[in-house]
C-alpha cells in the first residue's frame, strides 16, 4: 500500500510524495530530505496548537483556580481518556496527588482508565463504551469534576461518562482536538485545541500543565494547615 504522504486533510502545513530511496545502510545517519521535512512539518504544526491554546488561556486559568477551591472543599477530580489521551490524563492526576512544582498537600485524583481490573472487569461485564461512566458512578460526588481528554471528542465511553456525570451533578470538562465536537458538546465547558490529532495531544500537556500553574498558585492563596484533607474522611 502506498502510505499518505500529505497532511493536506489538516490544512497545515503540506507534503509532495517522496522520491524512491536510495539504498541506505542502518546505522550511516543518513536522513533523505522527504524524512527530514515531515519531521519539521510535525514540528511546525506544533505551532497552531499553541495558538489555538493561547486563545483560551482564560479558561484554563478558570478551570486551574475552580479545581483547587473544590479540592480543598475535599471534592475530587476523576479524570478518563483512551490512548495517548489516557497518558495526559494519568499525567494531571499525578500532578495533583503528588506534586506540580513546588511542594504542597496532595489532593484526590483519580485516573479511571488506570484502573486495571475495574476496567478489564467492567469492559468484559458491560462492554467498554460503560468503562468509564461507571467508574463515575462509582467514585464520583456532587461538586466533582470530571475532566475528559479526546483528539476526535467521538468516544462512546467518554460520552457516556460525561453523560452520567451531569446525572450526579458532577462538574465535566473537555479537553478534545478541533471542535465543535460531540465531547465538546456534552460537557459544562471545553477547551478545543484545532490541530492534527498528534498535535493536538501535545497541546493538551501543555494546557494541563498551564492548568496546574493555576491550580497551584490559588492553593498556595488559600491554603491552611489541613487543606485538602476535608470532606472525604481522610485525616
Ligand atoms: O495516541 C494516539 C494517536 O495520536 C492514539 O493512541 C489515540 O489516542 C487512540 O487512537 C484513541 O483511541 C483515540 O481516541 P480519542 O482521542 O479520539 O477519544
Amino acid at each position: 500500500m502506498t502510505p499518505d504522504w500529505s497532511l493536506r486533510d489538516a490544512g497545515l502545513r503540506t507534503l509532495a510524495a517522496p522520491p524512491a530511496l536510495p539504498a541506505v545502510l542502518p546505522g550511516s545517519g543518513f536522513v533523505d530530505p522527504a524524512t527530514a521535512d515531515i519531521v519539521q512539518a510535525h514540528l511546525d504544526n506544533v505551532l497552531p496548537a499553541l495558538d489555538s491554546l493561547r486563545r483560551q488561556s482564560g479558561r484554563l486559568a478558570a478551570w486551574g483556580m475552580d479545581l483547587a477551591h473544590r479540592l480543598l472543599r475535599g471534592q475530587r477530580l476523576l479524570a478518563a481518556g483512551n490512548g495517548g489521551s489516557a497518558a495526559e490524563a494519568q499525567h494531571l492526576t499525578a500532578e495533583l496527588v503528588g506534586r506540580f512544582d513546588g511542594e504542597r498537600v496532595p489532593f484526590s485524583a483519580i485516573s479511571l482508565h488506570a484502573e486495571s481490573s475495574a476496567v478489564t472487569a467492567i469492559a468484559n461485564d458491560y462492554g467498554y463504551d460503560d468503562v468509564f461512566a461507571r467508574q463515575v458512578r462509582a467514585h464520583g460526588r456532587s461538586g466533582d469534576v470530571l475532566i475528559l481528554l479526546s483528539t476526535s471528542g467521538k468516544s462512546p465511553n467518554l460520552l457516556r461518562a460525561a453523560e452520567v456525570a451531569s446525572r450526579l451533578n458532577i462538574t465535566t470538562w473537555a479537553l478534545t482536538g478541533a471542535g465543535p465536537n460531540p465531547l465538546s458538546d456534552a460537557c459544562d465547558e471545553a477547551v478545543m485545541i484545532d490541530a492534527l490529532n498528534a498535535n493536538a495531544q501535545e497541546g493538551h500537556l501543555i494546557a494541563l500543565h498551564a492548568m496546574c500553574r493555576a491550580f497551584d498558585l490559588e492553593v498556595g492563596r488559600r491554603s491552611t494547615p489541613d487543606a485538602g484533607l476535608q470532606g472525604r474522611g481522610r485525616s
